[in-house]
């Protein structure tokens, strides 16, 4: 059973609201642009694949409605813009705006509004069979590039935050990895760290985990130097929001300490994440711009307050870990790269940002 984060169908749009997991399960309806960016905002809907589809899902559910008239390519604009601003950090719905907007601008020349709206309304619900049909490339490359280091043994993979099917249109990058060594009957177990401040691991990848039936075993963030040193960790995979030209890879804070950790303990440390994560333009990590997230995600769970009223609370909801600490691999929909040879992998094969 694959969990379904994204309802579409033509004309409408549902996200599973991940606020509420894994307590409560529903669907909210996402009617406008404006519905979209709330959602994503709010991280009703997170990870960087999910955003950009829902964000441009959202704009297929209005030009559907006849948004924009007689002017489409400026409300497509105008619509992309406000979502690209909901979260800066992941550079996915930046680059789904780049591109969709370059397609509009292209039809607009030969095509009147009606046929324009539908010719990106198809465009767009293309990404959704896309992103799951790289996922799953991800999954297999990374499963084999794994197992090619231990050739006959079952492996134990720790990760961090959810980057699964709740993340993206449906199979995962780093738990797609972790799904297809399963699926391969070569995963002995998961670790997942509850990903702390706001507890998407322990929320939803151990959601997940317990619906797919995947032998894990839930962490707080700091046991997992611990771990790694007691449980036989194989190997670290974690997702990415912006894998940058040199390979320092942005991606929920917790991640820079992982990789750190792991090269104490001589474990491959793997970023999973599809080509459209990455960023050319960028030539270091140092250039990423960091989302800080309000204090009470910190300060609180669920409405109850955890922490002493008054306290200064500083809340970055990702960091960069240094391409030198990417140890195993960038493992792709194109193949699985040391941070080196990602640039040369993918120039070419990315539109500029
Ligand atoms: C496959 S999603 C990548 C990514 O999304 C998460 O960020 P957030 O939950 O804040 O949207 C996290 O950094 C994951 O690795």
């Amino acid at each position: 059973m694959t969990l379904e984060a994204i309802r579409y169908r033509s004309g409408s749009l549902q996200i599973l609201d991940q606020l509420l997991l894994p307590h409560q399960t529903v669907y909210t309806e996402i009617r406008s642009v404006d519905d979209a960016y709330r959602a994503i905002k709010a991280m009703k809907v997170r990870g960087a694949p999910a955003i950009a589809i829902v964000g441009c899902l959202s704009l297929a559910v209005e030009l559907r409605a006849g948004a924009g008239g007689d002017d489409p390519v400026t409300f497509i604009r105008e619509s992309l813009c406000h979502l690209t601003s909901a979260r800066p950090t992941a550079v996915n719905m930046g680059r789904a705006a780049r591109e969709l907007m370059e397609h509009a601008e292209n039809e607009s020349m030969e095509k009147n509004s009606e046929q324009l709206r539908e010719s990106v309304i198809t465009w767009i619900e293309e990404m959704l069979e896309r992103d799951v049909n790289d996922n799953k490339k991800i999954g297999n490359y990374g499963a084999q590039h794994i197992l090619s280091g231990v050739p006959r043994d079952s492996v134990t993979i720790l990760t961090h935050c959810n980057t699964g099917s709740l993340a993206t249109a449906g199979y995962g990058t780093a738990l797609g990895v972790v799904r297809s060594l399963h699926a391969l009957g070569r995963l002995k177990r998961l670790y997942c760290t509850e990903t702390r401040p706001y507890n998407q691991g322990a929320r939803l990848t151990a959601y997940e985990a317990v619906a797919e039936g995947l032998p894990a075993t839930l962490i707080t963030d700091s046991m997992a130097a611990l771990t790694m040193r007691e449980r036989g960790i194989t190997a670290v995979v974690v997702g990415a929001d912006r894998v940058v030209a040199n390979g320092d890879t942005a991606n929920k804070v917790g991640t820079y300490q992982l990789a750190i950790t792991a090269k104490h303990h001589g474990i491959p440390f793997y970023v999973a994440a599809p080509s459209t994560s990455c960023d050319l333009s960028l030539e270091s990590g140092r250039d990423v711009v960091i989302e800080v997230r309000p204090p009470e995600e910190m300060t609180s769970i669920n409405g109850v307050a955890i922490a002493a009223p008054g306290i200064d609370v500083w809340n970055p909801s990702f960091d960069v870990t240094p391409h030198q600490l990417i140890t195993g691999g960038i493992i792709t929909e194109l193949g699985v790269f040391l941070p080196s040879e990602l640039q040369a992998a993918l120039t070419g094969r990315l539109t500029a940002l």
